[in-house]
């Protein structure tokens, strides 16, 4: 069976199974209570409120960030400026379009790139390497910043508010993304501006919306499959309907819907450059039986040219590195050789 998208064969009502494509392996299931969120174990709450004005409170600030970072390498984010009008405005332009018909979604579809920069636009969220399952998801995927790389033609015209409401909606993003690495920067003991420096016209962003269509054997498949994310910083915002799990002490944790909250975590690059201090964590997503889900994601990454080692100041009392310097264009490439392989990215350069 040939199918454009998950939606499409799901809306069609041609799946009363899982397809053995989309079939994980045993080991990798969701045990117990699909979807359940009543484990006791949450997340860190992380209030920005009076951050950018309030010494003390950025004190704190910094401290709990520092904490959930080396307790979680996660946290969730709530008062974190970006204006939740815009954010609601996303999300509704975001569910209108992945509610338009097949053949006008694809008028933004993927065009397949050099494998190494990642697809761009609309389809199926990316296939692992040849022979893994395929995640039960499609996404919208956009390069975002610096603005000369954006490719417009793969911006839905609709609906009508869609591009300049992800324009504006990106500016706020960035903006709370050197917020954060303010923030992590005095964590670490370093000056605020140290990470914001360092990347100052370095970095890059994508954005993605990840479209998780209602699966009738949820146990047997994964919206997305186990990984890290491998950039810097993951700002994300998912919606009531829960499904993010991140590892903890061997046990898959649910991240709880926080109403208008930003879920953060730190990629592979940020566990590089601090010496393996803040490790980035592994997380997959469920999906459910009888409702979609939607989750909205800002990757910030280096540039591919971008040589990534441990930061001196934070390699430690013995003045170990002990990671390999790599080039973040070198590092993605194997990590989509190896598609969703948890860590096994980051074991690669460890020495
Ligand atoms: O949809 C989610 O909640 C998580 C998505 C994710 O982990 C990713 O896109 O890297
Ligand atoms: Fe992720």
């Amino acid at each position: 069976m040939s199918v454009a998208t998950v939606q499409e064969a799901v809306e069609n009502g041609i799946l009363a199974s899982v397809p053995a494509d989309y079939i994980i392996l045993e080991q990798d299931r969701a045990r117990g209570n699909h979807g359940d969120d009543s484990s006791s174990t949450e997340l860190p709450v992380i209030d920005l409120a009076g951050v950018k004005d309030d010494g003390k409170r950025r004190r704190a600030v910094v401290e709990s960030i520092r904490q959930a970072c080396l307790d979680w390498g996660f946290f969730q984010l709530v008062n974190h400026g970006v204006p939740v009008s815009l954010m609601k405005r996303m999300q509704q332009v975001a569910w209108e379009f992945f509610d338009l018909p097949l053949e006008e979604k694809q008028r933004y579809s993927v065009k397949t790139e050099s494998q190494s920069l990642g697809t761009q636009g609309y389809g199926s969220k990316f296939k692992s390497k040849e022979g893994a399952a395929s995640n039960w998801g499609d996404q919208l995927r956009h390069r975002t910043l610096p603005v000369s790389i954006r490719q417009y033609e793969l911006w839905p015209t609709n609906p009508p508010a869609y591009r300049e409401t992800e324009e504006e909606y990106v500016e706020e993003l960035d903006r709370l993304t050197r917020l954060l690495f303010e923030l992590l920067s005095e964590g670490l003991g370093l000056h605020p501006m140290y990470l914001s420096d360092f990347f100052h016209e370095r970095d890059q962003q994508q954005m993605v919306v990840n479209y998780y269509p209602p699966c009738p054997q949820p146990e047997l498949t994964m919206g997305i499959q186990k990984h890290s994310d491998f950039g810097l910083v993951t700002v994300l915002w998912q919606d009531s309907t829960s499904g993010l799990q991140i590892s903890k002490d061997g046990n898959w944790i649910p991240v709880k819907p926080i109403q208008d909250a930003f879920v953060i975590n730190i990629g592979d690059q940020m566990e590089i450059l601090t010496n393996g201090k803040y490790q980035s964590v592994e997380h997959r997503g469920l999906v459910n039986r009888l409702k979609p889900r939607m989750s909205i994601a800002n990757f910030t990454s280096p540039l591919d040219n971008v040589l990534i080692a441990p930061i001196p100041d934070l390699v430690g009392e013995f003045q170990i590195p002990r990671y390999n310097e790599t080039t973040f264009g070198t590092y993605r490439s194997s990590f989509f050789d190896k598609g969703c392989a948890g860590k096994e990215h980051l074991k690669a350069i460890k020495l």
